[in-house]
């Protein structure tokens, strides 16, 4: 530890596994001091990407803890390892996009963008991410993760894919930001070379830190003159000390606290609007590119409306119905009386009946109720209507109180007609005429 300097990131204790066997993270101890780069080394798959998870919030440990200087997300700057951008954007969509999320307001992005664009040498603003290098599109990662000014700035690998002299660049950069900008920097890479121009570095393997120091100080603690000598060094002893397990597939006395450490950072809000025109910006690039995925988005829900429509939203066709017409002593004889309009001779229920079938309803007449429900729990008919015999009586009283009725209100009336059918059995009505509906349909699409 420097003197006088305080400590920013502390990790102490960090236990993580994934499964139960492949322990990454062994009881793992660090400390990155404020305005310093410090710089991870270790082997491939010794756990660097893990940790940084769980600085940024990304993973949880299983036991351990994590303090960190500051106390929300958004003051972090992450670049990950895997090229997180979407591949359908142009440099300068993805900008303006992190920009919302950020909450940079134009002008300060367009200030960021001139400081960013002249020291990480990028491609033209309009160039698609999908059309650039590895290397270039890193760049662009790392600009995401600069672009904000943030206090801690955590990049995983930054410099891989890019030429030796844009590396060095990046790295005078860095340094810059932490002696004047007093910005937190941890880097992870596997070139020793570069972790020399470190603050301080931190070695890994197994688990564990084996040290941790500015890289002068190690090399004179441990009598060598390059930090490759004092890794191979220190990786020798711990492989030839006692309890060492090289892949730390077996850790006796794993800690199981009852409830895993939390992040170390939280969100600002759960709500932000600028997160908000962020997100909608993104859709809005998105589509702008991919016109033939916002018409099929646009007629998705017409396509389902009328599908819907013709599936389920029309009436039954040919349903056979039972029908126990007392009005008309069960007969349901309507052609004695004469039908003209207005005529009081001719009974409601007859009305009733004609405007069922115009819906294309099968009514067959049944004498009783008993006969009626008969035929229903044969399954010969789908349900029957009951109509009483003062059925046009109670209906005219109706009307006469309600100040008159047009004689199409009047056919369709329900008043006194009770209909005998199950819920259950309505809903085998609609599935077995959805279903129907919906085969006809996909009849026509496929031929
Ligand atoms: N989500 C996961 N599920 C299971 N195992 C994982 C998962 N993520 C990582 N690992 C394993 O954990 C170990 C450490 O992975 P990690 O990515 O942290 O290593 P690393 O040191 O960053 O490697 P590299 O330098 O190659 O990027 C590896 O053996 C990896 O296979």
């Amino acid at each position: 530890m420097t003197e006088g300097r305080e400590e920013f990131v502390v990790v102490r204790g960090a236990y993580k596994r994934y499964g139960l066997k492949a322990v990454v993270l062994n009881g793992l101890n660090m400390t990155v001091e404020k305005g310093t780069v410090y710089a991870f080394l270790g082997p491939s798959g010794c756990g660097k990407t893990t940790l940084l998870g769980c600085i940024v919030g990304r993973k949880r440990l299983d036991a351990g803890e994590i303090r960190l200087g500051i106390k929300y997300k958004s003051d972090i700057g992450y670049m990950p390892q895997e090229i997180a951008l979407f591949r359908d954007f142009s440099i300068s969509e993805t900008l303006t996009h992190f920009a919302w999320v950020f909450g940079l307001s134009k002008q300060q992005l367009k200030k960021r963008k001139e400081e960013l664009y002249s020291f990480l040498e990028l491609p033209p603003e309009t160039s698609l991410i999908s059309k650039l290098s590895g290397g270039q599109q890193r760049r662009i990662s790392l600009c995401v993760a600069l672009l904000h000014n943030p206090e801690l700035l955590i990049l995983d690998e930054p410099t891989v894919g890019v030429d030796p002299v844009l590396s060095h660049s990046i790295w005078q950069h860095l340094k810059q930001m932490s002696t004047v900008g007093n910005k937190t920097i941890i880097i992870t890479t596997h070139s020793i070379e570069e972790a020399r121009q470190a603050d301080r570095v931190g070695l890994m393997r197994g688990g564990i830190l084996l040290a941790e120091g500015d890289p002068k100080s190690l090399m004179n603690q441990y009598g060598f003159d390059t930090l490759e000598e004092v890794f191979l060094q220190l990786s020798y002893k711990q492989e030839t000390g006692e309890n060492f397990d090289i892949d730390c597939q077996t850790v006796k006395n794993y800690p199981k606290p009852e409830k895993k450490p939390k992040p170390p950072v939280k969100i600002k809000s759960i709500f932000a609007l600028n997160h908000l025109i962020a997100h909608f910006l993104k859709n809005y690039f998105f589509l702008r590119r991919n016109l033939g995925i916002l018409a099929f988005l646009l007629c998705l829900p017409i396509v389902q409306c009328t599908l819907f429509d013709l599936s389920i939203g029309r009436d039954p066709l040919g349903l056979k119905v039972g029908l126990v017409n007392e009005e008309l002593a069960g007969e349901g004889d309507c052609s004695m009386f004469t039908n003209a309009n207005c005529s009081v001779e001719y009974p409601a229920s007859c009305r009733y009946m004609a405007a069922l079938e115009k819906k294309q309803m099968k009514l067959i007449l049944y004498k009783d109720e008993e006969s009626a429900r008969n035929a229903t729990k044969k399954n010969e008919i789908w349900g029957f209507m009951h109509v009483s015999h003062n059925y046009t009586e109670s209906l005219f009283e109706r009307i006469i109180l309600n100040g008159g009725a047009s004689d199409e209100a009047l056919a369709n009336s329900e008043v006194d007609v009770s209909m005998d059918m199950s819920s259950s059995q309505l809903y085998i009505i609609e599935i077995q005429y959805f279903i129907t509906r919906f085969c006809i349909i996909l009849k026509q699409f496929i031929y």
